[in-house]
């Protein structure tokens, strides 16, 4: 964590583990971490089908148009030994065949797609699992200092990722050859069910383009980020994470990179938190995914609050609902009550009333986070980012995080 070490120290968070905490006051919109990937894989079936979206099997960047029928009217390459896995260009292919997509890599994937293999019956979750293995089992030939960091972070098996292990590690080590490859750890079902714990709980999903006409965007590429895995999990995040996958330069080869910036201010010695899903989730469906996926039940200041609601009570999954529960009165009320009291509504019943109207983005299926952009020259922005739609925004608050009439809607 060299660049971030005068910002970020890791310390030992009661009841989470590791975690990151701030060394300094941290700025709105200030970046606090850029992270690369160690290992990056597809969300993709292992047969392809036919998508409105083509990514290249190296970045990941979209490739358009979006038929393989025009592929030949744009510089897609294949992988020289098979058709199923296509680059941007050149530099991408040639970087996939010394690394990611290696000939090991390229023949384990084309054995787990014969016609004969049970795994193409499996649901897409167990065939993503078997991509995850196969790009696990190469790094530790590849790069095995990076196989040691991925071992390391968080994450031991449960019952889902032994049975998981027991049903894909014969057929993972049947496509082993001690010719392609010689793993330095020896390969086990052990092994290969502590991998899949730790891709479980530190795995960030790349997503597919937004579109507003799209309420269920999926994940185009999973990544294991070492750096960002050391944050944990807020229902009220006072970070988000931004990536640009689509918009770097054609070519360049962190376009896989994200950054984490800082959603509003904080004072030295605070836990930095980002929200592992977006923020609009209701109570029970967070405490749910956090404890089915991330194997914790939350005790963020917002579940305490919400703990204590009726079901009724519930904000739903969206803004509306939010904006529903409260008439205009009570909704300026409760801003002005945060406002006057904590701009970051902490001490507040309803401190995410104050962040859904601050940094939630309101545009139609998007549920995006809003972070300022980066201060320049010491100076804050009050232009704010939504790091899922990409769009900007003037930001409706002031500097004391007080209301800006000017921006407001009648
Ligand atoms: C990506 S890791 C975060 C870093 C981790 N704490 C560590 O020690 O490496 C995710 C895991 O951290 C823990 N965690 C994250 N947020 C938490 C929270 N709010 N409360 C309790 N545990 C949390 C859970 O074990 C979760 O599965």
């Amino acid at each position: 964590m060299a660049a971030t070490s005068s910002l970020l120290r890791m310390e030992e968070i009661e009841g989470k583990g590791r975690g990151l905490v701030s060394l300094q006051p941290l700025r709105a919109g200030q970046i606090i971490l850029r992270d690369s990937p160690v290992l990056l894989y597809s969300a993709f079936p292992l047969i392809k089908q036919n998508s409105s979206y083509y990514y290249c099997d190296h970045c990941f960047r979209t490739m358009t148009p979006l038929s393989p029928q025009s592929y030949s009217s744009i510089s897609v390459l294949s992988c020289t030994s098979c058709a199923h896995n296509l680059f941007c260009s050149q530099k991408c292919l040639s970087t996939a065949l010394k690394a990611s997509h290696s000939s090991w890599v390229c023949q384990a994937l084309a054995r787990l797609r014969d016609s004969g293999s049970i795994l193409l019956g499996q649901p897409l979750e167990c065939q993503v699992q078997a991509r995850f293995l196969i790009a696990a089992y190469n790094l530790a030939f590849v790069s095995p200092p990076d196989f040691q960091i991925l071992l390391s972070l968080q994450g031991s098996p449960d019952a889902a990722s032994a049975a998981a292990a027991q049903f894909l590690h014969p057929l993972i080590s049947s496509v082993f050859s001690p010719t392609q490859i010689n793993p330095p750890n020896e390969c086990s079902v052990e092994l290969t069910a502590a991998l899949l714990a730790k891709d479980k709980l530190n795995a960030f999903g790349l997503m597919q383009p937004f579109s507003e006409d799209d309420a269920q965007r999926l994940v185009r590429a999973y990544g294991i980020y070492p750096n960002a895995s050391f944050f944990n999990h807020d229902c009220l995040p006072n970070a988000c994470r931004f990536d640009y996958v689509d918009t770097s330069a054609s070519d360049d080869e962190h376009n896989t990179d994200f950054i984490i910036r800082m959603i509003h201010d904080v004072p030295q010695g605070r836990e930095i938190c980002l929200s592992y899903f977006p923020v609009n989730e209701n109570y029970s469906s967070r405490q749910r995914r956090l404890l089915e996926d991330y194997g914790f039940n939350c005790n963020c200041d917002r579940c305490n609050i919400e703990a204590s609601w009726s079901e009724n009570d519930e904000v739903g999954d969206n803004a509306e609902d939010e904006e529903e529960m409260m008439d205009e009165d009570q909704s300026e009320d409760m801003m002005a009550s945060d406002t006057n009291t904590n701009p970051q509504g902490e001490n507040n019943d309803f401190p995410h009333s104050y962040f859904f109207l601050r940094y939630m983005c309101d545009r139609k299926n998007c549920w995006g986070t809003l972070a300022p952009l980066p201060p320049k020259d010491g100076i804050p922005s009050n232009v704010m980012e939504c790091n899922v739609c990409g769009n900007l925004k003037k930001d409706g608050f002031d500097a004391d995080g007080e209301r800006d009439k000017s921006t407001m809607e009648d």
